[in-house]
């Protein structure tokens, strides 16, 4: 008991900080994708692709043809004579070669945005199917900054970078082989001066990539730090710690800060290095050059054709080498996106898990059991969370323990004591924890007849949440079995098995937005009399009437303009909008005025005709009249039946009913 009321104390003082089970999550190791990883981007869209390179093979022509009308111009001016059709061939060349240019730079940033598109739909769809213990273990903000600036660095690489490379690759290749013809050992100088440079940026391209990879996962902490903050802007403004978060995210910003500076000092050798090899080829160009030329064994003609092709050259390298630098940053953004879209889905894992064929089930599910056989049935049920996602939990809870202790001594009033680091605290409790997964259910056995209502009572941490997410197929058992209908749940489809079970979490989330777009959610094909008779079945009428915009009211971000019960009545309207024959509800444990609280037993009531109903009831009141109700604790059923029966069976329950049926007021 005293153990129970640590942990409540542990979790109430949780909520106060604004702390949220998915906060306490280890910063993720930083991953690394290969260079065939991120041309397989590239080549996504090979049509594009094909077009891109054509262009950029016409555009080299143009290019590569100047210097060479420029040879003809100055052979003719030693002869005096110029004619006409060389300066307007020449002016069409740089006309031309221009707006291709332009064209190529249009197609170029289409790709990269087409790129960019593609994978962040990948990435949304495959966040959106994957298993719920995913993001137990996972940060909210990493994986979102994984979907924003992630996806943005790769659209950088891959067209300023990459592809632009490659294309100037083949202006590259030309120029090299008209100064192999004009002159071998001025190329030769100019290979070996290049050449030298380039292995060097090579090694230092590694260090770009180390630092730029650590800068990227930095940048998720800070999302992730953002987002905790602004989803808990009240609590810490009404906690009086608006000053120690701001000091929290402004040192991720910081340590942000510093990786960005890692990686420009990183690359900042890079830049040097390149100018020395484009300075060094010219002088030495020249140079040579110039004996050779004194030498009579080169015109001049040549010579300054010569120099307009390592002009040429030199272009497409300081693409190259910009190349490496944004590869480099590239390949640490795109190994957390490829991290991502690597994980299996739901269904794929169900897939690979199968070892009986999946089975439809025809009709509503209600509809297709016996008349009186059970809608849903565990059967010695038992389940541990993964072990991930424990360690994380673990780490949560060590972290509360000891702002707890923080808390109480700054609330003694110590004078000077430390405001506590959320996430200071976090990151020390999460190190080197690695515990073993407890049994959370323990052989649970129960049955849920069709069209009854069932009640799950029990203390905090019983398990009565992981009950319903259970039969959501959020999480399969570790032992023993659930049945819909007689059918083992492993074996439905979930996305089939979810169409028939309605379920409102306990802080049940309602969207920004308007009453109509929470409801739509529920059913998006909902007319507005639908909508308006949902509202009125869960006894919302007044939230209707309150504002003429009627269903277009907006219900504020998380829906901060409805009280805590008009929420959960809202969440229960949209999950009636489907109109599912299971409903499991999770009452909100958050106090509700003695109006509130018969509107939502009205409410409740009224859904519950003709369906089957599994509520976690936090308020006796909600208990009293059910058909049938198992008491919960420490992951076992304890007692089952009706009120009347266990509050002379299971002394447990006997003292729930007792503390909160007494309670003065009420
Ligand atoms: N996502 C999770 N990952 C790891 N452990 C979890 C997770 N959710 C719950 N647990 C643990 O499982 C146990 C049962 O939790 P559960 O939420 O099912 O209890 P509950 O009876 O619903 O409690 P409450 O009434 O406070 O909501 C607790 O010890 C809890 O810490």
């Amino acid at each position: 008991m005293a153990k129970d009321t640590t942990t409540r104390t542990a979790q109430r003082s949780a909520r106060t900080l604004g702390f949220r089970r998915r906060d306490a999550k280890a910063a993720p190791a930083t991953p690394r994708a290969t260079f065939r990883q991120l041309l397989a981007h590239l080549f996504a869209n090979p049509g594009m692709m094909a077009a891109i390179i054509a262009i950029s093979v016409v555009f080299a022509g143009f290019q590569l043809a100047q210097p060479l009308l420029v040879n003809l111009l100055i052979t003719n001016v030693e002869h005096s004579e110029v004619p006409q059709w060389i300066i307007w061939t020449l002016l069409a060349v740089v006309l031309i070669g221009s707006l291709i240019q332009g064209l190529q730079h249009y197609l170029l940033q289409r790709t990269g945005e087409s790129i960019v598109l593609r994978t962040r739909r990948r990435l949304i769809a495959k966040l959106l199917r994957l298993p719920i213990s995913e993001f137990d273990a996972r940060r909210t903000g990493d994986l979102v900054s994984r979907v924003g600036a992630d996806t943005t660095l790769l659209r950088a690489v891959l067209t300023q970078g990459l592809i632009e490379a490659a294309g100037g690759s083949l202006t590259f290749l030309g120029a090299a082989i008209a100064m192999l013809i004009l002159d071998p050992v001025l190329l030769l100088v100019t290979v070996a001066v290049i050449g030298g440079s380039m292995v060097l940026v090579g090694v230092l391209a590694l260090r770009v990539r180390t630092a730029s990879a650590a800068a990227q996962a930095q940048l998720g902490t800070l999302t992730s730090a953002v987002e905790r903050a602004v989803n808990s802007v009240r609590t810490i403004r009404a906690a009086g710690a608006v000053e120690r978060e701001e000091a929290v995210i402004s040192r991720e910003a910081r340590t942000a800060y510093e990786r960005g500076l890692d990686v420009a000092s990183a690359s900042a050798f890079i830049v040097p290095v390149s100018g020395f090899a484009v300075q060094a080829a010219l002088i030495g160009v020249l140079g040579v050059g110039g004996v050779r030329v004194a030498a009579g064994l080169l015109s001049i003609a040549d010579l300054i054709t010569f120099m307009m092709f390592l002009f040429m050259m030199i272009m497409p390298l300081g693409l190259f080498f910009g190349a490496v630098t944004a590869v480099s940053t590239a390949l640490g953004a795109l190994g957390r996106i490829e991290e991502i879209l690597a994980l299996p889905t739901e269904d794929e894992l169900d897939a690979a898990n199968a070892t009986a064929p999946q089975i439809t089930l025809r009709g509503p599910a209600n509809t297709d059991a016996a008349p009186f056989s059970a809608t849903i049935a565990f059967d010695g049920v038992s389940f541990r969370y993964p072990t991930s996602v424990v360690n994380a939990q673990r780490a949560r809870e060590a972290a509360i323990e000891r702002l707890d202790s923080l808390q109480r001594t700054m609330g003694s009033g110590r004078p000077g004591a430390a405001a506590p680091s959320l996430d200071e605290t976090l990151f020390r409790a999460d190190a080197g924890l690695e515990v073993e997964a407890p049994l959370v259910l323990d052989q649970v056995t129960f049955s849920v007849p069709r069209g009854t209502r069932t009640a799950l009572v029990g203390p905090s941490g019983a398990g009565k949440s992981t009950t319903l997410a259970l039969i959501e197929r959020f999480y399969d058992p570790t032992a023993g079995a659930i049945t819909l209908g007689g059918v083992d749940l492993t074996r439905i489809d979930r996305s089939e098995l979810r169409t028939h079970i309605g379920y409102v979490e306990q802080d049940a989330p309602v969207l920004a937005g308007t009453l109509r777009d929470n409801l739509l959610l529920g059913k998006h094909e909902a007319s507005d009399d639908e909508c308006e008779a949902v509202l009125r079945e869960v006894n919302l009428a007044a939230v209707l009437d309150r504002s003429r915009e009627g269903l277009d009211a907006q219900v504020g971000e998380g829906g901060v303009m409805l009280s805590g019960g008009e929420r959960q009545r809202l969440a229960i309207a949209r999950t009636l909008l489907a109109a599912p024959p299971i409903l499991l509800l999770d009452e909100s444990t958050s106090a509700l005025d003695g109006e509130n609280e018969a509107l939502m037993r009205d409410a409740i009531d009224r859904v519950a005709e003709g369906r089957t109903v599994i509520v976690i009831a936090h308020r006796l009141s909600t208990v009293v009249d059910a058909d049938q109700i198992v008491v919960m604790e420490r992951g076992r059923v304890i007692g089952r039946g009706l009120h009347s029966e266990l509050v002379n069976t299971t002394p447990l329950y006997r003292r729930l009913a007792e503390h909160q049926l007494l309670v003065p007021g009420r």
